[in-house]
């Protein structure tokens, strides 16, 4: 798909659209879109003060992080309780809520004015099930046990299958792996993904665990 110069939302969503139905990925924008808006133009005005400057563009956002986000949700089986761990501003956790209500996600967070970000957003959208979550996990206690783990850009796959594992005590693990930033052989993993999926167009796996 050729790549626009930056380009207003409205643009973006007409792109974000058409991959979506070119990927077969259903989800209806008209429904959740409003929603996705509103929470990507409050962290583009905030995203330089968190100190999450990684998508440089609203198509870098909407490519990467916001389709992979996406791609993720078609995956997750219904009505569980999950954790995003490292979500940052919220990538994938949010994302996946706002396509996905009927998951109940924890948005696992170490760094406090980032968690600060995503409790006025999920109040401002008034999204129900949604917990920002502060902690340093592996550093501080987490008494927090989820039935499935998910992240993107965790530090490595393997860290997210330890933490996932033997700190949230979860039995199914969904990683976007980021392969030209993460260097990891899955040989060398302590399980091995039960499916890589790639995701057309990015560096990107969707790595499924069954712990
Ligand atoms: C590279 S950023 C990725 C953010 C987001 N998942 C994304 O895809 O844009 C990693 C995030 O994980 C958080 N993080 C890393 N290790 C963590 C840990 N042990 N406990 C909590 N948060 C952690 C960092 O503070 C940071 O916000």
């Amino acid at each position: 798909m050729k790549r626009p110069p930056d380009i207003s939302w409205e643009e973006g969503f007409d792109w974000l659209k058409e991959k979506l139905k070119a990927s077969h990925i259903s989800y209806d924008l008209k429904i959740f879109g409003p929603k996705l808006k509103a929470y990507l133009a409050a962290f583009e005005k905030e995203a330089q003060a968190l100190n999450l400057t990684a998508a440089k563009s609203r198509f870098d956002l909407l490519a990467g992080p916001v389709y992979e986000a996406l791609f993720l949700a078609k995956y997750l089986p219904r009505n569980m309780t999950c954790a995003d761990l490292g979500t940052g501003a919220g990538f994938p956790g949010l994302i996946v809520k706002i396509a996905r209500p009927d998951l109940r996600i924890f948005l696992v967070e170490g760094y406090p004015p980032r968690v600060s970000f995503m409790k006025k957003i999920v109040k401002e959208l008034a999204l129900e099930d949604v917990y920002p979550y502060l902690c340093h996990v592996g550093f501080q206690n987490c008494p927090l046990k989820v039935s499935l783990v998910l992240a993107r850009g965790y530090g490595s796959p393997s860290k997210f299958l330890k933490h996932g594992r033997e700190i949230f005590g979860a039995s199914q693990g969904l990683y976007l792996w980021r392969k030209d930033v993460e260097k990891c052989s899955l040989k060398k993993l302590p399980i091995k993904p039960v499916y890589c999926l790639p995701i057309s167009s990015r560096p990107v796996e969707l790595l499924v665990f069954h712990f």
